[in-house]
């Protein structure tokens, strides 16, 4: 999340509300390739498949935190907007996630409809890979920024990669070189708005999910985001973590790319969004996602080879044929109708 004077605005996060531990590890160490660090990130993905990645300890990493206040700050501009301008920009599922999804057309597990808002911005947009698509005064004015939050982010994606192409015994560059930003992709910037919610009427905001995508670094300024608790059932409520967000760090989760390219070493893990506790609840909650996905034409079939831990599939076939792209249309009409039968995976023993 971003840097502390930034979070100081903001009521605190009650001390009283049970909170999920979720494993930190350095940036700055794994900048370093400490192999102690390695091994801590190897575990957090595969145990949990999310982990709170501290910025703080090096001058890159506050660099980020920075950028990412930017990106907070053109998402209060978009949400200021009159929602009529904004239609005009509207996002096109299942075969363009980009641009602006207005309030409630993705459901709930129960068919209600969602409690956010939310604006994409296409990396091949920003890289000018793909054709510039048009954004509102606010966005357009900060393409470069765009850009370079990206850039880093991207960037801070690829070290991830590699240390988990060593503790995976991959060549290095394996897992990196299924998501290049050179490639066209759906990896997109989404800027997150949830309105408050009337006390009488409080409930999940954004349906119980795991990320289709590869990783995921997500920044939240207030609570509202919780993680299902491993081998626990969905349908119960007690099962849901709240994630407390903290100053100077950035929740990164793996999603379901990972599990299939690591045959199931990895671990994707349900998420939500609900209302924020305490005085927190009576604000908008912005949060920020930086979504990465496969390069379109990536199989999602297990990657492998001589030496590397991952297990060959079952009776040596391959159980799925899709390239990615055509696994993230699939999944986003199963999204968009609350009929997504989604579980955590992966985390298979070693
Ligand atoms: O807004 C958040 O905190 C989480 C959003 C999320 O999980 C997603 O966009 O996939
Ligand atoms: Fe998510």
């Amino acid at each position: 999340m971003p840097t502390k004077s930034y979070f100081e605005k903001l009521p605190p996060f009650p001390n009283d509300v049970p909170v999920a531990k979720l494993p930190r590890i350095s940036f700055a160490k794994l900048l370093d390739n400490e192999t102690e660090e390695s091994e801590a990130l190897f575990s957090a993905t595969r145990k949990l498949g999310f982990f709170m990645l501290d910025f703080q300890d090096c001058a890159e990493g506050q660099s980020f935190l920075e950028k990412s206040e930017t990106m907070f700050e053109i998402n209060k501009k978009i949400c200021e907007m009159d929602i009529g301008d904004l239609a005009q920009y509207a996002y096109h599922p299942p075969h363009s996630l980009f641009g602006y999804k207005k309030l409630g057309d993705i459901k709930i597990k129960d068919g209600r409809p969602d409690r956010l808002t939310f604006y994409n911005i296409s990396q091949d947009d920003m890289t000018g890979i793909a054709k510039p698509m048009s954004h509102p005064p606010c966005v357009e004015s900060h393409r470069a920024d765009v850009w370079d939050f990206m850039n880093q982010a991207h960037s801070i994606i690829e070290l991830i990669c590699s240390h988990l192409d060593t503790q995976l015994r991959l060549p290095l560059g394996t897992l990196a070189s299924m998501q290049p930003m050179s490639l066209p992709s759906g990896t997109a910037l989404r800027l997150l708005q949830y309105p408050p919610q009337p006390e009488s009427d409080r409930r999940t905001s954004l349906l119980g999910h795991t990320d289709i995508r590869t990783l995921t670094i997500l920044f939240n300024l207030t609570g509202g985001f919780q993680i299902l608790l491993p081998g626990r059932d969905a349908t119960d409520n007690s099962a849901w973590m709240y994630v407390k967000p903290e100053p100077g760090y950035a929740i990164i989760n793996l999603g379901d790319a990972m599990v299939e390219w690591s045959g199931g070493i990895l671990r994707s893990n349900m998420h939500r969004v609900t209302f924020a506790p305490g005085e927190q609840s009576k604000l908008p909650r912005y949060s920020l996602a930086y979504l990465v996905r496969p390069d379109g034409d990536a199989p999602m079939k297990r990657l492998g080879g001589e030496g590397s831990l991952i297990p060959q599939a079952e009776g040596g076939g391959e159980e799925d044929t899709m390239t990615a792209r055509e696994r993230e249309v699939h999944k986003s009409i199963a999204i968009q109708s609350g009929k997504d039968n989604a579980r955590s995976r992966g985390g298979i023993e070693i």
